[in-house]
């Protein structure tokens, strides 16, 4: 038998590919210990993770995160598929709660506020992007509180009706000129005068045009803002923030809109300085708290002057906006809808005269509309998201610490079984009738949870009140020729879900309803 010749020696392996193993073998530990923490940290009885999709090494439910549009049905469908209104996903070490329906998003989020609150790090949004300043988003170690305590003190009922009621009639009123002038254009008209009121009311701005440049901004951002909260691949991989902007494009996008970031909130607020400084400010939530702070004479309060008034100026119009347009389209696709309002309108107060926020109580049908409008369409329909500050138990299950909590406030407002046919917009839903009691408030999910709830909230209620109201009295709504079909139009993700262009036709109803429109 003739002698195989030896084999030659196995290569020595490079130094690159003992690296590249090294780091493969890290990231695996890694991975492995992000994927069973849940199970090993604070988890001493070993509950159960709440139900929801399998998990697959390393990435957990990277796959089965809705992304794409309209995540809120997703989410809804998962609830569906594993039978819990509380879905669990974990995604790369970070864990997210998805809450379906208003019970459990009760008991969690307004029962168990003290733990239920925070929010979650958001490093495109906060880090990234800039806007770490902004209440909407800050935990409670990056000023909460003290954020908090001034918005609310500042929209806090009382003084919405005395302070700020009058601003609305005057914007609505030039709304309604607007929209006889130049129907077409009713969504410009509608972001114009939610913008007006918060300008005025903030910053004691008057916004005179069309091209006014801080309503321009607040459309600037709005357009940059269309991804939920939260979905960027940074969000639930932070370490990607670190990457070279070359290599990872989002971070330049995220220098783009940082600029914005900082626009909002320094531009306008330097405004009313120099108007103070001038003694031509007109008196507004902004140049107050600065003329307070100038009497303390510390200047440690600017920043948070700052922030306040740029939060309320990107929390307030838009979302207002939204609704008002949700609420026209509703209108053009509901006629019968429509016909009752004008009937109530002119039973009520007839064609003499605009109505005001001392007819509100006599109107109950349109109380119903504005419910309907603000249940049809959520304006924020996976709310913003909450964030555990320590592990909790639900139902048995384990909720572990700094856990993502996305309320599905969609979800809660069309739950079949509190609201029928919940894709029909129909505001008999709110009125009781006979045994029949009013389906609940949607304003108890529409505007968020506990410690978060939106402090805009009554003045959202008041200003979308008048506005529709005021619309309904004078101009009738009419689809164009065929109608709109519903499934043309869509809504976008994001913080605020706004809906796609749509046209439709916005005519004075009665003769002489035009004169009811006084000039500001
Ligand atoms: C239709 C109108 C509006 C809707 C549907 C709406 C909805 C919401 C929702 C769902 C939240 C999150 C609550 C949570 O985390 O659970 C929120 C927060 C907030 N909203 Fe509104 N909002 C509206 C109008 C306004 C207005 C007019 C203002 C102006 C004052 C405003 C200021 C805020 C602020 C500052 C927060 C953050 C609160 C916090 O994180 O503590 N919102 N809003």
């Amino acid at each position: 038998m003739a002698n195989n010749p030896p084999s030659a020696p196995p290569p020595a392996m490079s130094f690159e590919a003992a690296a590249t193993s090294i780091v493969a073998i890290l990231l695996a530990i890694w991975g492995y210990t992000q994927w069973l923490r849940p199970f090993l940290r604070d988890n001493p009885n070993r509950l159960p993770l709440p139900p929801g999709p399998q998990p697959r090494f390393i990435v957990g439910n990277l796959q089965d995160l809705p992304s794409g549009g309209r995540e809120w049905d997703s989410y809804a469908a998962l609830a569906q598929k594993f039978k819990s209104d509380v879905i669990y996903l974990r995604v790369l070490g970070t864990s997210i709660l998805s809450i379906n329906s208003f019970f459990a998003a009760n008991e969690l989020l307004n029962q168990r506020g003290a733990v239920w609150s925070d929010r979650p790090r958001l490093p495109m949004i906060k880090e990234l992007m800039g806007w770490d300043w902004n209440l909407v988003l800050q935990s409670y170690n990056e000023g909460f509180s003290s954020h908090r305590r001034i918005v609310q003190q500042h929209f806090q009922p009382g003084v919405v009706t005395v302070q700020y009621r009058p601003v609305m009639k005057l914007e609505v009123n030039v709304l309604l000129q607007n929209l006889l002038v130049a129907p077409t254009r009713f969504s410009d008209h509608l972001k114009r005068m939610a913008g007006a009121i918060i300008m005025m009311v903030t910053y004691g701005h008057r916004v005179c045009t069309d091209n006014d440049p801080f309503i321009q901004l607040a459309e600037e951002v709005r357009r940059h803002s269309e991804e939920t909260p939260g979905a960027a691949l940074v969000d639930t991989m932070p370490i990607l923030k670190y990457l070279p902007s070359w290599i990872a494009p989002f971070k330049r996008i995220a220098l783009f809109r940082r600029g914005l970031s900082v626009k909002m909130r320094e531009a306008p607020f330097l405004m009313v300085r120099e108007q103070l400084a001038a003694g031509n400010a007109m008196r507004s939530m902004v140049s107050s708290l600065l003329e307070d702070e100038s009497r303390t004479n510390d200047g440690s309060d600017e920043e948070l002057i700052k922030n306040c008034g740029g939060v309320v100026y990107s929390a307030g119009a838009d979302t207002t906006a939204t609704a008002l347009t949700n609420f026209v389209l509703a209108m053009s696709l509901y006629p019968d809808v429509q016909r009752r309002a004008h009937a109530e309108l002119d039973t009520v107060v007839g064609r003499g005269r605009l109505l005001d926020f001392d007819d509100r109580g006599k109107l109950p049908y349109l109380g119903a509309i504005l419910k309907e409008t603000l249940r049809w369409k959520a304006v924020t329909p996976l709310g913003v998201p909450h964030c555990t500050t320590e592990a909790d138990e639900y139902r048995g299950f384990y909720i572990p610490a700094k856990t993502t909590v996305l309320p599905n406030i969609s979800a809660m407002l069309h739950d079949q079984e509190v609201y029928a046919d919940p894709e029909e917009f129909n505001p008999d839903r709110f009125i009781p009738e006979g045994t029949k009691p009013a389906a609940p408030d949607p304003a108890r999910a529409a505007f968020g949870f506990g410690r978060r709830i939106c402090p805009g909230r009554h003045f959202a209620d008041d200003s979308i009140w008048i506005a529709i109201s005021n619309i309904l009295q004078v101009f009738s709504i009419q689809g164009p020729d065929g109608g709109i079909r519903k499934s043309n139009v869509q809504w976008s993700s994001g913080l605020v879900s706004t809906p796609s262009a749509f046209a439709c036709d916005i005519q004075p109803r009665f003769e002489g309803a035009e004169h009811l429109m006084g000039d500001d």
